[in-house]
């Protein structure tokens, strides 16, 4: 993590009450998670679809990340221009959210995986702890935060968005709802379409490959690189961090 940016972060960012912030720990579906807060948030400017933003534009792009890419510069980014509502993203735990952010009522939707399925070194701290510290406080204000599952996301992704809408305060109307307007979202946003489109076949995103950010995305893909004992193992560990909070994988 950069410290310098987070820092930079915490003193100069002004939350707006009616900002949408994603969370995330790395390597969870971050990138599909910015391409359904996108499509839903922006619906009504983009009603035909074989001209959405998302088909000629990495998820990446449409909703920028707050800390590391844009704080990281000498300068504090100006978002006055940006279009409202701003939606951004961050893998910051909840501890190291600036203290804007925690006393304004934006909202927050936080996606989380099963950690084997994630399993990597993170420069954004232990994974249970970042999970937990969202956890706990959605909890405390559900109106505010918004924890979800990919596993859940993957299996109902349209009852999903449908949620996440209302949740936004962005619900789908009934018209848009019979119109199949939910489904057509929810297709739009799929790895199975997104990662066939040019602009995430090739190309860079932040310095990173945008074809590395469509591996596979499956469930369960764990059990292609690691052994019953690792998976035991790291079970043991997950059963005692998580023990007593409701949370399973
Ligand atoms: N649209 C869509 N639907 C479902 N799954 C998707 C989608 N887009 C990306 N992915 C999968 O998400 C994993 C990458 O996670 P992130 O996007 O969080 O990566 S990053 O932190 O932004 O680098 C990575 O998972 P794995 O394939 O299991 O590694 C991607 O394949």
């Amino acid at each position: 993590m950069c410290m310098q940016g987070v820092l930079s972060l915490q003193k100069h960012f002004q939350a707006h009450e009616n900002d949408i912030l994603m969370m995330t720990p790395p390597k969870v579906g971050t990138t599909w998670l910015k391409a359904i807060l996108f499509a839903i948030v922006n619906r009504k400017h983009h009603l035909d679809l074989q001209k959405h933003p998302l088909l000629t534009n990495n998820p990446h792009i449409l909703v920028p990340y707050l800390d590391l890419h844009l704080y990281n510069k000498k300068e504090v980014p100006d978002l006055t221009s940006c279009p409202s509502p701003r939606l951004f993203s961050t893998h910051l735990p909840y501890t190291l959210l600036p203290t804007s952010v925690k006393n304004s009522r934006c909202k927050i939707v936080y996606l989380y995986r099963n950690p084997k399925d994630t399993f990597g070194v993170s420069n954004f701290g232990p994974y249970w702890d970042h999970i937990l510290s969202y956890w706990k406080e959605s909890l405390e204000k559900p109106q505010m935060i918004l924890c979800l599952r990919y596993e859940e996301l993957k299996e109902q992704p349209t009852a999903y968005l449908k949620r996440i809408a209302e949740f936004l305060g962005y619900p789908f109307s009934l018209e848009e709802e019979t119109q199949g307007m939910i489904n057509n979202l929810s297709r739009l946003c799929r790895f199975e379409y997104l990662s066939k489109l040019e602009v995430n076949k090739s190309g860079t995103t932040h310095n990173i490959k945008n074809e590395s950010l469509f591996r596979r995305g499956e469930v369960e893909d764990w059990v292609n690189y690691l052994t019953p004992q690792m998976s035991e193992k790291l079970d043991d560990i997950f059963k005692e961090k998580f023990h007593g909070t409701g949370l399973t994988f």
